[in-house]
């Protein structure tokens, strides 16, 4: 069974819509690994518009799982991750503008900072993974680069609305984890999947990890957040 990585960033995005203490994602990511979740992960964006840098500084104290943190390839995160040292690092493209994460890394057109910033993470013994789109090019370029793993963008198949649409972008993604596995890649998976869309992927072989935020955070406002994980971690073991 592939292994359940809960963003808690929404839960952060509650907090910050009042400006107050609570909802605190650090209890959230509690309550996921005690529901059985097998790591935790947050994007702390530029602009800080959920995650707050003492978010990740606490969480790095208290997550027993793994803590992954999403970032985006400046100098001014790579220095704080070098600093918190998340056992993961997962850089990802931002827009200011951007409601969420759009495409993936244009890994070729980054290649050098790339290279040189993943050497210095991976130095401190932080796995580095690159959020790409399913694309050959993308892979072979990440693996190029010194990429531990890649995380693939699941948005396109997630937007997708016809059977025969979703069929193309499930292709795409069979192709890009059999691609990556031959480069000696490790595959995680993610972006958009909620509990009606993740029994393809869910059932696709070589996928490690599927990082999942909005939807469990979404039914956790409702059923509460270790029921919303029980029934993510009950669908990926299907
Ligand atoms: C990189 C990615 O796909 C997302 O996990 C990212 O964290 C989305 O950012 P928001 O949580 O701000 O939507
Ligand atoms: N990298 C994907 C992630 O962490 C969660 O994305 P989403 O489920 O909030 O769309």
């Amino acid at each position: 069974m592939a292994k359940l990585g809960v963003n808690v960033d929404h839960i952060a995005t509650i907090r910050q819509a009042r400006g107050v203490t609570e909802p605190d994602p650090v209890a959230a990511a509690m309550l996921a690994e005690l529901a059985g979740a097998h790591g935790i992960t947050v994007h702390l964006r530029e602009d800080r518009r959920h995650i707050q840098d003492r978010d990740v500084e606490v969480l790095r104290k208290t997550v027993q799982s793994k803590l992954n943190l999403e970032m985006a390839l400046t100098d001014e995160m790579v220095a704080f991750a070098l600093k918190i040292l998340p056992d993961d690092v997962t850089l990802v493209p931002e827009g200011r503008h951007e409601l969420t994460t759009e495409g993936g890394l244009d890994v070729n057109m980054l290649r050098s900072t790339l290279t040189q910033k993943i050497a210095l993470l991976k130095q401190a013994g932080i796995t580095v993974s690159l959020f790409i789109e399913p694309d050959i090019e993308q892979i072979k370029a990440s693996h190029k680069v010194g990429a531990d793993y890649i995380e693939i963008h699941t948005g396109t198949y997630c937007e997708m609305r016809s059977e025969a649409d979703k069929k193309e972008q499930l292709q795409r993604i069979e192709l890009a984890i059999s691609a990556a596995r031959r480069l000696g890649l490790g595959v995680n998976a993610g972006h958009g999947l909620n509990y009606q869309n993740i029994g393809p992927v869910a059932a696709m072989k070589g996928i490690e990890e599927f990082n999942i935020g909005h939807s469990i955070v979404a039914r956790a406002s409702l059923v509460g957040m270790e029921r919303a994980v029980r029934e993510m971690l009950a669908l990926l073991n299907e």
